[in-house]
């Protein structure tokens, strides 16, 4: 499975969000942001520091209005939190409650959305297994290591079996050991649940071992700057991808663009360069 259904699941179409900041100044944070994500497709959202990655999350997730512009998930547009999207944050500890055990925290927005009781239990052990969680249940989420916590939050996530989950740099706060671990788990869920999804991450070696499509964003007020498909195989392997030619092409290329994003403040739409296949 991968990006190759061309069903539209997200659609994110001339999106402005400006900021109403103190003594009435507005800030343009996001100027036009235009994409479709299809059906199954993983890709990153990479860019400058402060270019408007999590404001557009946000809008996306339907948690902060647009000042203009549409998001539309399978063609209905997204007013508020829709129950086809799940989020993950990257501050695991502050989105689970500390006096919830670890399964009424996979299972609460399972609660909230109306799933009945006697679906809930078997649908919080499917997650904690699919993270590799099946003994944590009936702990707190105080007692495990951020890694682990992380991999609760996640959980949550595919507990309500959302089509689109939305990553906001979901491991910057993990080792790089867990870091590595949670990435290929990131990538088995989305595979094994035909989920498509949209991670914010900083990290360009990391947005180019994760997707098939990384998404470059010019400094604010943003605009899409590159679109750029990342033709690795689809198995994905920390050593063997890492250290493949292609990989050190495609990495180049990235940070090349985001270099060049960091003092693009007209937000022009560069060209793109030819890598060698
Ligand atoms: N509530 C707010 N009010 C005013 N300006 C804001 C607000 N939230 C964010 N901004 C500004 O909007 C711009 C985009 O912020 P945002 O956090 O979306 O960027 P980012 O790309 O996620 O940043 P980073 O990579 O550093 O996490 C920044 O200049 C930020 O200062």
């Amino acid at each position: 499975m991968t990006s190759g259904s061309q069903q539209v699941r997200l659609s994110v179409k001339r999106v402005q969000k400006i900021y109403q900041t103190g003594s009435g100044t507005r800030f343009e944070a996001v100027r036009s942001l235009t994409f479709d994500l299809h059906d199954g497709e993983f890709a990153c959202l990479v860019g400058p520091s402060g270019s408007g990655k999590t404001t557009l999350l946000k809008c996306i997730a339907g948690l902060m209005q647009t000042t203009s512009g549409e998001v539309a998930l399978d063609g209905s547009p997204v007013s508020g939190p829709a129950a086809g999207m799940a989020v993950v944050f990257q501050e695991y500890g502050r989105s689970l409650f500390p006096w919830m055990t670890v399964a009424a925290n996979v299972g609460l927005p399972l609660k909230t959305g109306g799933v009945p009781k006697s679906e809930r239990a078997g649908r919080v052990r499917e997650a904690l297994e699919a993270v590799g969680l099946s003994a944590a249940g009936a702990k707190y989420p105080w007692q495990l290591s951020g890694g682990m916590q992380q991999r609760v939050a996640i959980a949550r996530a595919v507990a309500a079996r959302p089509s689109v989950l939305l990553m906001d740099e979901p491991f910057a706060a993990v080792d790089a050991q867990t870091r590595a671990e949670l990435e290929d788990l990131v990538r088995r869920i989305w595979k094994e649940h035909n989920m498509t999804i949209l991670f914010v991450t900083h990290d360009i070696d990391e947005s180019v071992y994760l997707a098939e499509r990384v998404l470059v964003l010019s400094s604010s007020p943003t605009v899409i700057q590159n679109d750029i498909k990342i033709d690795l195989p689809e198995e994905r392997d920390q050593l063997v991808t890492r250290s493949a030619p292609r990989f050190a092409e495609l990495r180049a290329e990235v940070y090349e663009r985001v270099q060049f994003a960091k003092t693009n403040i007209n937000g022009e739409v560069e060209p793109a360069r030819q890598v060698l296949a």
